[in-house]
């Protein structure tokens, strides 16, 4: 078997080329650019073009325009275009000043809310409330007319910090919205810190907003700046539009008909507005990738996924328990015991669970839904969120250090939060539900690879970054041509794949994968499992498979573990459980799937439902299923017990050398029964 790394070394990659940004081929992004170019330009130049002076006076007043004077004199005979050029910049000035102040206090105030919440959200909120609900204009022209005669930069701060409140309510609720999604999760999990997560999550994802918020702010800035010159507040002896409006209608020019007097300052901010608006709509295309596929309908599958994301395990001297390392074992459970804590007391979920995970191995765990196989991966990940809380028992990590010698074990439950951060991704990935949610829908997958990676390993070479996450996806069968795409335009499975390419990144030991394949169809689970089939002969890595679907598990695992109410009640080969399972809820799960190859059989779902956690049965949990059940069954919760090798069977013991357990009153019955190849009508409810 190789390990990833050195797959790395002979897959010759030449690097792609990073497709040009999206942005700069927009047409409405060019078209709104352009005209503000121009006017930038103007604001730069446009005292210096200006024909006149723009405050010369002239004989030739209230002139239309002409050769001459392009737009025309004012009353005072004044040259309206020198005015409009050289009143430009101040427009425009004020307009970018405010946009910026206001859209900095905003993004500030809202995300700091929305992503701390409590207190500081509650102080936070009240701010922006008391802004939202005082009429802002009035308060502009009353801050103004206060402060006199004002310079333009002043001007701007009064514009910006009476507007923030908007966007500071909107990124609030979007920042409130996001951190809640499964990558935010995942990255906080991953142990990101919050600036991190607020820089690389959050905000790529209110780019939108702040663009839109900061482009509306510039517009309105430029207009309220536009308003109060006409008004003649503020610094209205500089030009400005809002000072040639002010001229011309305190000159009457609305009544006179010198419309070339007051129209020019109106196009200009119209054009301004435009391609303020342009830009707009162009940003909106690139951080909504779904905008740019014109009238492309999504598919099922394609709206469906799961998830990716992770935690590893740490293995430090501090921590070394006393176990010795056997060798073989990379991951034991014992004894874990899981509960949901609600204001009726603790709900058992996951009920004194062991296991021991080999080097190399794939574990699968198979349950009814709500028999504790995601508890049961989120302990052990050290993953688990209040109400959950282990109450009892240990996992053991026995990590290897690079060379490959045993390094002191782990004691995974008592490891200390830096401890964990270190170590995350390296040595215990996790693949959980829900994948298509965990991938961050504006970035590429080349970002969210190299993000993974970049987290970890903040030295690597850029180039070498580049190969790596090249090599992950090829690992997982899909094309690096494909690693500028966004998550949306990927199959379900694509994303599936791109899920466990992340999980894979940094060389994991462990490979814990809860339901991958869960939402997908028929042919693309196939896919899915092809690839891990295909991975674990190629890497090092253990892999722990959740799934209910037993009949998926024969295919995959090496050994199986069956779960009931929290508890183990079976563990052994893929093949002694597909071809002699010994407990009899192993018995109808098997019965109650298709298999995915040999002959058809008839279906039949378990009598009964899972039982609630509040209302365990006693004795064992599933007598009230069972068929085998007998007045024991009622009383004594059968221990998991090592099945001793019976002459003529060879069922006893798996590859591994490890026994065959099982925990049920009736297992030499079951031994009786007709092997479950044969088995159709003989346990089928009646
Ligand atoms: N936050 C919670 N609060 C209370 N009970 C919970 C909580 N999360 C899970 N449970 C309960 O814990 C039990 C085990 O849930 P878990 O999700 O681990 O089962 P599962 O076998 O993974 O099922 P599934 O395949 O549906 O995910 C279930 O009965 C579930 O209702």
């Amino acid at each position: 078997m190789t390990s990833t790394a050195e797959i790395t070394k002979v897959v010759t990659s030449t690097r792609p080329r990073r497709k040009k940004r999206h942005w700069l081929r927009s047409r409405k992004v060019l078209i709104g650019a352009s005209i503000l170019a121009v006017f930038a330009v103007i604001a730069i130049i446009g005292p210096w073009i200006a024909p006149y002076d723009p405050s010369a006076t002239g004989p030739d007043v209230l002139m239309p325009p002409s050769a001459q004077h392009l737009l025309g004199t004012t009353a005072l005979g004044e040259d309206v275009l020198s005015q409009v050029l050289a009143g430009t910049r101040l427009s425009i000035e004020v307009g970018f000043l405010a946009a910026l102040i206001s859209e900095t206090v905003a993004i500030l105030v809202g995300i700091t809310s929305g992503y701390l919440g409590g207190s500081a959200d509650e102080v936070l909120s009240l701010g922006t409330n008391i802004f939202l609900v005082i009429p802002v204009l009035p308060l502009q022209i009353l801050i103004i007319a206060y402060l006199g005669n004002v310079s333009w930069v002043v001007t701007a701060a009064v514009i910006a910090l009476t507007a923030w409140s908007h966007g500071a309510r909107k990124l609030r609720a979007q920042t409130m919205s996001i951190r809640k999604r499964d990558y935010v999760e995942a990255a906080r999990a991953a142990g990101e810190p919050a600036w991190r997560i607020v820089w690389f999550e959050i905000l790529p994802n209110e780019t939108a907003i702040i663009a839109t918020g900061f482009l509306f702010s510039v517009l309105s800035g430029i207009v309220v700046q536009t308003g109060l010159a006409f008004l003649g507040l503020g610094d209205v002896a500089s030009w400005s539009w809002g000072s040639v409006l002010r001229w011309s209608e305190s000159s009457n020019a609305f009544l006179t008909g010198a419309w070339w007097w007051y129209v020019p300052p109106g196009i200009c901010l119209a054009l301004v507005g435009m391609g303020l608006a342009l830009i707009n709509l162009g940003i909106d295309e690139v951080v909504n990738p779904r905008l740019r596929g014109v009238g492309r309908v999504k598919t099922a599958r394609e709206r469906t996924g799961f998830s990716r994301r992770l935690i590893q395990l740490d293995h430090d001297a501090e921590h070394a328990a006393t176990t010795p390392d056997d060798g073989n074992s990379v991951l034991e459970i014992t004894g874990l015991r899981v509960d949901y804590q609600t204001a009726h007391g603790g709900l058992p979920a996951v009920r004194g669970v062991d296991l021991t995970l080999r080097r190399g191995e794939v574990l699968g765990i198979a349950g009814e839904s709500g028999s504790g196989k995601s508890t049961l991966a989120f302990a052990v990940t050290r993953l688990l969120r209040a109400p959950g809380e282990v109450v009892g028992g240990s996992v053991k990590y026995f990590g290897r250090a690079k060379d490959g010698t045993p390094v002191p074990p782990l004691d995974v439950l008592s490891a200390s939060q830096a401890q964990l951060r270190r170590y995350r991704w390296e040595e215990t990935a996790v693949v959980f539900q829900a994948a298509m949610n965990s991938l961050n829908p504006v970035l590429t997958v080349r970002t969210q690879l190299e993000d993974t990676i970049r987290a970890h390993r903040p030295t690597m070479a850029a180039a070498d970054r580049e190969d790596r996450v090249g090599e992950l996806l090829e690992l997982v069968g899909i094309d690096r041509s494909r690693l500028g795409s966004y998550p949306h335009q990927l199959s379900g499975g694509q994303r599936q794949r791109v899920m466990i390419a992340m999980a894979l990144a940094l060389d994991p030991a462990v490979v814990i994968m809860d339901e991958p394949t869960t939402s997908l169809d028929v042919v693309v689970q196939r896919d899915i499992i092809r690839c891990i089939m295909d991975l674990r002969t190629r890497l090092d890595s253990s892999f722990i498979f959740i799934t209910h679907d037993l009949s998926l598990l024969l295919e995959i695992a090496d050994r199986i573990a069956v779960m009931y109410a929290g508890e183990l009640v079976e563990l052994g080969d893929a093949a002694q459980i597909q071809h002699q399972p010994r407990h009899p809820y192993t018995r109808r799960l098997l019965l109650s799937f298709p298999v995915l190859r040999g002959p058809r059989r008839k279906l039949a779902a378990i009598d009964g439902a899972a039982p609630n956690l509040r209302s365990i049965p006693t004795g064992c949990a599933f007598h009230t299923r069972c068929p085998l059940a007998t007045d024991i069954c009622a009383q004594q919760d059968p221990p998991l017990l090592a099945l001793v090798d019976q002459p003529g069977q060879d069922t006893t013991h798996n590859a591994t050398g490890d026994p065959r357990r099982v925990a049920c009153h009736h297992v030499d019955e079951t031994l009786q029964l007709r092997p479950v190849d044969a088995l159709i009508q003989e346990e089928l409810p009646r």
